[in-house]
């Protein structure tokens, strides 16, 4: 039956208020308008995030909403003058968006891009303002400018990368957000040059891939930093070297890192979202060049902080959105990537399950064993 224009109902996972369970509800979802694109999804993935934004700890955090920012689909239909993809193409929703026209895309100095940017922070579409989702009348709102816990969603033109076709959907939905983060803030946002020692604070999806990036690049050393001991067998088939965990010692990890290598290393990667440790992997940094990159999302109200002389000896503390990956232009290429075995993605997949099944997602993301949980939407 052709749904092109219609409202869909379908199966969504609705997060009605912080941290009580998620509801599996029928929702209506209305068609695209203008520079929107309705979505069949049929994989996503859960990613620490949503988590995070369900704990009522993130400022931009709406409810109800439909959470879900790492997935794959099928196009269903399009508004009015979407001309970059059509019913039946294969994509992945993404949430930093590139309209390839806005200051910031044509800086040539960032991946973020300005043009959905206040709507999506909002849970609404910038068209109208207002949320494509409903319940019995009453709006939804959206996350991230994805809302991929829902079997169809409504995304801006923007934020769709249009994937190889062959390309098997309930794998490359990793490509949405945990696998580029960790390669791209390595590749694109340190620049890790061959022979650097790294050091990798968090071992979970995101500190995996980036200790992958950090092999691809050529790094002499990759030293892997975790509360829990059980990740390094995991990590060493992602490229880390030598493991640390800061449990087992008296000294602060910065200072055992700095002592395990003459100095400090010359790239840390923070990839859990604890202020403490941000500051502890900045503080390993070698003198004069070392170079940290906060990758993980830190609650509302918890800030940084070091001594300034840190950074006037030379260090250099940054931040990476998505990899610094340009998301239309170089998530297809990453797919591609994929298809020719040069970068992982099945082995961060432990688990899969139903959309009917989130919550026991949710649980098993909090579980030492588990990397990246995938749902298929449509069992
Ligand atoms: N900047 C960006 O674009 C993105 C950021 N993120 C953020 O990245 C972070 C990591 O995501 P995942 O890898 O999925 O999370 P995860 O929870 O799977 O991994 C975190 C790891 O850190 C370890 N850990 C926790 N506390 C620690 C401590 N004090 N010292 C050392 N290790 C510790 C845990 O044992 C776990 O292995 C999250 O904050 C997530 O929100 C995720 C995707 C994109
Ligand atoms: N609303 C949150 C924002 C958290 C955040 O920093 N998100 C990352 C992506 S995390 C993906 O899993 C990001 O890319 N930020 C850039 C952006 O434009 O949102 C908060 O305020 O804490
Ligand atoms: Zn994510
Ligand atoms: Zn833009």
């Amino acid at each position: 039956m052709a749904t092109q224009g219609q409202v869909i109902t379908c199966k969504a996972a609705v997060a009605w208020e912080a941290n009580k369970p998620l509801v599996i509800e029928d929702v209506q979802v209305a068609p695209p308008q203008a520079g929107e694109v309705r979505i069949k999804i049929l994989f996503t993935a859960l990613c620490h995030t949503d988590a995070y934004t369900w704990s009522g700890k993130d400022p931009e955090g709406l409810f109800p909403c439909i959470l879900g920012h790492e997935a794959a689909g099928i196009v269903e239909s399009v508004g009015e003058g979407v001309t970059e993809v059509q019913p039946g193409d294969h994509v992945i929703p993404c949430y930093q968006a590139e309209c390839r026209e806005c200051k910031f895309c044509k800086s040539g100095k960032t991946n973020l891009c300005g043009k959905v940017r206040a709507a999506t922070g909002v849970g609404v579409m910038m068209n109208d303002k207002k949320s494509r989702f409903s319940i019995n009348g009453k709006p939804i709102y959206h996350f991230m400018g994805t809302s991929t816990f829902s079997q169809y969603t409504v995304v801006h033109d923007v934020s769709v990368a249009k994937v190889d076709p062959q390309a098997p959907l309930e794998k490359i939905c990793l490509l949405g957000c945990g696998v580029p983060t960790g390669l791209g803030a390595v590749w694109n946002t340190a620049k890790v040059e061959a022979g650097s020692i790294v050091a990798v604070f968090g071992l979970g999806t995101v500190g995996l891939a980036v200790a992958e990036g950090a092999k691809a690049a050529g790094a002499s050393r990759i030293i892997g930093v975790d509360i829990d001991s059980k990740k390094y067998d995991t990590a060493k088939n992602f490229g880390v070297t030598e493991f640390v965990n800061p449990k087992d010692h008296d000294k602060p990890i910065q200072q055992v890192l700095v002592d395990l290598t003459d100095g400090g290393v010359d790239y840390s990667f923070e990839c859990i979202g604890n202020v403490s440790v941000m500051r502890a992997a900045l503080e390993c940094c070698h003198k004069g060049w070392g170079t940290s990159v906060i990758v993980g999302v830190a609650a509302s109200g918890q800030e940084i902080s070091t001594r300034p002389f840190q950074l006037v000896t030379g260090r250099v503390w940054k931040g990476t959105a998505f990899g610094g990956f340009k998301s239309r232009s170089q998530v297809p290429w990453l797919v591609d990537k994929y298809m020719k075995k040069e970068i992982k993605v099945d082995e961060y997949i432990t688990h899969e399950l139903t959309l009917g099944e989130i919550n026991k997602a949710f649980d098993l993301m909090h579980e030492g064993g588990c990397l990246r949980c995938v749902l298929s939407m449509h069992e």
